[in-house]
């Protein structure tokens, strides 16, 4: 089974909450054909369900039952909606996108034990034909042989915006200043952990998103890819 999954190719996508990972990599996997791993919900899952168990965020013991034993289920929900997260059978898709929910994963994910009881469940996303990876450590922890890696950037400025935009077109109550402060409270969390911190792949592909459009994006990363021989 390892033999044949490491010929399946990864494309990985790191980066700061709010640079447009989820954005990219889910136009990334449908233009593919790939399979997606959404690698920040499994944290924030994890937390969730810390929170529905009365488990504190600093209880290693119990997260990492938690992480192990983790009764998700991602349900596609055809091509342009967004993929239904059950957590134990409950839907909690919009729960999980909430700043707050952000803020306990960034907690919890700083906890290497966590860290490793969601490791395998992570690499057994890399399923032919290609996996798309997003994440905070994709190409430096998770798939460090990947084709492709890219790290995906912008101003924290640029980012609150993005996020304050996201939240208020889902009818989600928002304020940029308190925006700004998590966000760049959760760039520290992640940059500065002892375990797989937040930061690019040696030969990682550097983009800085602030003055580009989506579109831009996706075709920078998929001439990338092109170049790579990755897709035609
Ligand atoms: N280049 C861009 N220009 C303008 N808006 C963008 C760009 N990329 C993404 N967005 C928008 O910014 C918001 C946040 O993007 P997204 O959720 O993909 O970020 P993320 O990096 O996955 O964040 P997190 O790590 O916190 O989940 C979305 O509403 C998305 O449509
Ligand atoms: N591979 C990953 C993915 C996520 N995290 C942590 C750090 C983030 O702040 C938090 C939520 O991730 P998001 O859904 O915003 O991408 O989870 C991580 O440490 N490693």
């Amino acid at each position: 089974m390892v033999s044949k999954q490491l010929s399946v190719p990864v494309i990985s996508i790191d980066g700061p909450s709010g640079s447009g990972k989820g954005t990219i990599c889910r136009l990334l996997a449908r233009q593919l054909g790939w399979h997606l791993l959404d690698s920040g919900a499994l944290y924030r899952l994890t937390a969730l369900a810390a929170r529905h168990h009365g488990v504190a965020l600093d209880d290693v013991e119990a997260l990492v039952v938690l992480a192990a034993h983790l009764d998700v289920k991602f349900v596609p929900r055809g091509e342009d909606s967004e993929v239904q997260v059950l957590l134990e059978g409950e839907e909690v898709t919009q729960q999980i996108r909430t700043e707050d929910a952000g803020a306990d994963a960034s907690r919890v994910a700083a906890i290497g034990p966590v860290r490793d009881a969601l490791l395998e469940r992570q690499r057994a996303f890399r399923e032919a034909p290609g996996l798309i990876a997003d994440g905070r450590d994709m190409g430096t922890v998770v798939f460090p042989a990947a084709e492709l890696k890219i790290y995906l950037d912008a101003s924290a400025q640029e980012r609150a915006r993005r996020r304050y935009n996201q939240l208020i077109n889902k009818g989600l109550g928002a304020s940029l200043e308190t925006i700004l402060v998590d966000i760049q409270a959760r760039d520290d969390r992640d940059m500065n952990r002892a375990v797989a911190p937040l930061k690019p792949a040696a030969d990682a592909v550097i983009l800085d998103s602030t003055q580009m459009s989506i579109d831009e994006v996706l075709s920078v990363v998929l001439e990338q890819a092109r170049h790579r021989g990755l897709t035609w």
